[in-house]
């Protein structure tokens, strides 16, 4: 799996959140984007997982060198993100079984397991708008460790998550993203320590 940015741009009206931008993300590589609040990492990511558009440049995503449509590329991407809601009407089991239609889990791994590897089983008759912000993050990353894609993007992977529960996301950064590309949004080190890729947004700022 590869994805190639080719000076890419984004503009809200009339403002640039950064240009010229010139990338390549391969698998089995980690890439964290860092930089100050407000900076446009989020924004980055998401035009590289196809949820914006740019608003120039091309980006080319490719499998052992075919090309992927746009149209197909979010079969291959799971985000875990603040900006991305988990409806809260479902309980934790309704919300797994939900997430399974459309990203099946790795090694056939049922909702029931999942929730076991995720360590949150005693919860899964309860409904997600009862869940601490903690919980929730730990759902969203485990959706998106399981998901059997080959493309992971984290976004503030820790935030809300206590001591206990970074370890947890370490470990199963650890476990999971060998062989898959894992693309990480972070202002705290402590979440990216592992990784050898750092974009500084600030890089694709016109002076
Ligand atoms: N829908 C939008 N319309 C207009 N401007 C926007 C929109 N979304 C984001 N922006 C602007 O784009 C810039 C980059 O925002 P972005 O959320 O990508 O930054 P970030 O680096 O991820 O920040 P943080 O570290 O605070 O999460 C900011 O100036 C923000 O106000």
């Amino acid at each position: 799996m590869k994805i190639e940015l080719a000076d890419i741009g984004k503009k809200y009206r009339n403002e640039w959140i950064f240009r010229k931008t010139n990338l390549t993300f391969s698998a089995g590589e980690s890439y964290t984007f860092v930089g100050p609040n407000g900076s446009g990492k989020s924004t980055l990511l998401q035009v590289i997982a196809g949820v914006l558009p740019q608003s120039e440049g091309k980006i080319t995503y490719s499998s052992a060198n075919k090309e992927i449509s746009i149209d197909d590329i979010f079969k291959e991407i799971t985000i875990a993100a603040p900006y991305l809601e988990l409806v809260e009407e479902f309980t934790l089991l309704e919300t797994v079984e939900f997430h399974q239609q459309f990203k099946p889990f790795k090694n056939q791994i049922s909702p029931v397991q999942l929730l076991e590897l995720i360590q949150l089983a005693q919860h899964k008759n309860k409904m997600v708008k009862n869940f601490s912000s903690g919980m929730k993050q730990r759902l969203k990353l485990g959706l998106a460790f399981y998901s059997d894609c080959p493309i992971i993007m984290l976004d503030e992977p820790t935030s809300n998550l206590d001591a206990q529960a970074t370890a947890w996301y370490l470990s199963q950064v650890e476990q999971h993203t060998q062989d898959r590309l894992l693309i990480i949004c972070s202002n705290q080190p402590h979440e990216y320590t592992f990784c050898k890729n750092i974009v500084d947004i600030r890089d694709f700022k016109l002076k």
